[in-house]
């Protein structure tokens, strides 16, 4: 049987936990059987605690897994010290995002897996994107198509407004965003994550969803027209829905995923519910892109050792769900 190409796996800051999470990974599943990845990153940051093989290509990545590392080296400009970004490595953070995307783009990589960066430490160097959904949508030639979605056993979240302050969030919502949101994730629900009738569910953004106009008129200007237009396609969704329950256990079982209108409003539930298990999914584009819902945690990068400090359970969470879209995608999902 063909093997699925390798994940590319990010170098992210690499003053963050990247580098011990990139190396905890390789050692637990190096034998799991649950698929290869190899890390576009800077060898010498981890070859004291796993041996390493440097490859050229991403085809020598299957070869090398089970007994080593394997590394497409992207160098860092200057020393890294664990704890302390320097924005002089942005080049290399993001080099790395960038041939990971033209890997999975070719079908050389099965999908793109992003290591955390830190959004201040790549502006400080210039980087005109503010994280790596948009970067990923430019480098795949359809900047505004891309969404980003939030996932785990518990819950599916979808932020309408993105990486902007909240009043920003507010002046930009539009009806327009909102159904296009939702068409993509209502294609991509079927697509990569084989559910074939998705049922959305869209909240307000006032309390109460509002309360008939009462404490804000969005949801009858703003978000109901959209509800009505997505319905008159045929796609299945309810709201607006009053944002304090509808994350609740008793509702989180009828539907598939929750169109949010801000950042927090879908951030928040997934990451209290479920940080462990999390995964930062990028959905309307052709690659395939999956991330840890964690941050580059300065606070407790240190040298990549034997032993990780960091909890690796939602890059490895990150690393099976590419996988799992990338059998859907291939039909062999299940
Ligand atoms: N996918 C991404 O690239 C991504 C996602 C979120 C935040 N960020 C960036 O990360 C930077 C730091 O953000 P933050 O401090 O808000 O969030 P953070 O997730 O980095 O850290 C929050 C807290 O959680 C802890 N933590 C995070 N991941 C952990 C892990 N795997 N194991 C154990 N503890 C862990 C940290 O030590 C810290 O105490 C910011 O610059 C932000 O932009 C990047
Ligand atoms: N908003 C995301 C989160 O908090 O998990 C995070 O900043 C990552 O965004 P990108 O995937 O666009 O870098």
């Amino acid at each position: 049987m063909k093997h699925p190409p390798p994940l590319a796996l990010t170098l992210g800051d690499p003053a963050g936990i990247g580098p011990q999470l990139a190396a905890e990974a390789w050692r637990r599943l190096r034998h799991s059987g649950e698929g290869t990845f190899f890390w576009l990153g800077d060898p010498r940051l981890v070859e004291r605690a796993v041996p390493v093989t440097c490859i050229a290509t991403p085809e020598e990545a299957a070869a090398a897994f089970a007994d080593s590392l394997p590394v497409l080296p992207v160098p860092c400009e200057v020393d890294v010290i664990p704890g302390q970004p320097d924005s002089r490595n942005a080049t290399a953070t993001i080099s790395s995002i960038r041939q990971a995307v033209e890997y999975a783009l070719a079908g050389r990589a099965g999908g793109v897996v992003t290591n955390p960066i830190a959004k201040h430490v790549l502006a400080a160097a210039g980087f005109p994107y503010p994280g790596h959904t948009e970067f990923l949508a430019a480098l795949c030639d359809m900047p505004g198509e891309e969404i980003m979605m939030l996932a785990s056993p518990q819950l599916r979240v979808v932020p309408v407004t993105v990486h902007v302050s909240l009043r920003n969030a507010l002046n930009t919502l539009t009806t327009e965003r909102i159904v296009q949101v939702a068409e993509i994730a209502n294609a991509a629900l079927k697509r990569d994550f084989g559910i074939m009738a998705p049922r959305l569910a869209i909240a307000g953004l006032n309390p109460h969803a509002g309360e008939h106009g009462m404490m804000g008129d969005e949801e009858i200007t703003i978000v109901q027209p959209a509800i009505d237009r997505l319905r008159a396609q045929g796609i299945d969704c309810r709201g607006p829905m009053p944002p304090d329950t509808m994350f609740s256990a008793k509702a989180r079982p009828y539907y598939d995923v929750a169109i949010c209108m801000y950042h927090d409003q879908a951030l928040i539930p997934l990451k209290t519910l479920d940080m462990e298990e999390g995964v930062n999914v990028t959905l309307g584009l052709p690659i395939i892109r999956t991330s840890p819902d964690h941050g580059t945690a300065f606070d407790i990068a240190g040298p990549v050792t034997e032993t990780c400090r960091a909890d690796v359970s939602s890059l490895l969470a990150a690393i099976r769900l590419a996988g799992e879209m990338s059998a859907y995608r291939e039909g062999r999902g299940s």
